[in-house]
């Protein structure tokens, strides 16, 4: 069983729980009142632009930082310029929650991206009730029906979806299935191997109008300078902000990143 394997099952659990606490109807209800903000423009922006990580724990480093107080590191991240915040909402491994994503939410005005590993719709009129903007579809955990099933409802609930990729092949199925917002995680979520040339050797696989987004193992401005010179529109940092002393200053840097 691969690591992603593992997170995936331990999600197919939590999730009996909540379907029977909050059923699909309840969700659906919340949801119709709600708007959800386009994040491409601000994605689009000039600079490198920032999604910044609301992040606890990790499969592959554990315990990365204390964070009792969600809504004021996504202050920071707003008060910094990033153009979206994500927050990671899976329990076990990354120690997050949809409570979580809901202060944010209720915190700042920016984009927000529910950070979770979507294998059922339910998660996403789960992520749409909590407020988020965004949902993360991993091309590795879905079959190529799920992926376009789960596209085409985002694209109803008014959510934007980032499409996330780790193999040439998986680019060109995010690429073929429509993908707005296309990432490309440098690390493989079943080795837990880390490798920024990732993003190198693959960024010139997408094409056209979709943005291009740089995923993880981004721990430094001379990272970040490196994907943005490979060609991020983008960059998804979680480490390196939770860890930091100042945020707001540290975003602000990379967004000063031409
Ligand atoms: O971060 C992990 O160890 C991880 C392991 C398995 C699946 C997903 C994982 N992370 C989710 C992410 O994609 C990252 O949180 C995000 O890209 C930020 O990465 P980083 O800046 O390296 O914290």
């Amino acid at each position: 069983m691969t690591v992603l394997d593992e997170i995936i099952a331990g999600v197919v659990a939590d999730l009996e729980a909540r379907q029977a606490a909050r059923s699909l109807e309840s969700l659906q209800e919340t949801v119709a009142g709600w708007r959800p903000r386009d994040p491409k423009p601000a994605l689009r922006a000039s600079g490198l632009s920032v999604i910044a990580e609301v992040k606890r724990a990790s499969p592959s480093k554990g315990h990365l930082a204390t964070i009792d107080d969600p809504a004021s590191l996504a202050q920071a991240y707003q008060d910094g310029g990033a153009a979206a915040i994500s927050v990671l909402t899976e329990a076990r491994r990354f120690r997050g929650s949809l409570a979580d994503l809901s202060a944010v939410r209720a915190a700042v005005s920016v984009p927000l991206l529910r950070k979770d590993f979507v294998v059922t719709e339910y998660q996403l009129w789960e992520g749409a009730a909590a407020g988020a903007d965004l949902a993360l579809l991993i091309v590795a955990a879905l079959t190529p029906s799920q992926l376009a099933d789960y596209l085409a409802l985002g694209h109803r609930l008014g959510l934007t979806c980032l499409v996330e990729a780790h193999t040439p092949d998986e680019v060109r199925q995010a690429r073929d299935a429509g993908a707005e917002l296309l990432g490309i995680n440098n690390r493989n979520l079943k080795t837990l191997d880390v490798d920024l040339a990732n993003f190198e050797q693959m960024a010139s696989l997408i094409d056209g109008d979709a943005i291009r987004v740089a995923e993880s193992g981004i721990l430094s401005l001379d990272d970040a300078r490196r994907m943005r010179e490979a060609g991020a529109d983008a960059v998804l940092v979680g480490e390196l902000l939770v860890r930091d002393g100042d945020p707001a200053a540290t975003v602000a840097a990379l967004r000063s990143l031409a």
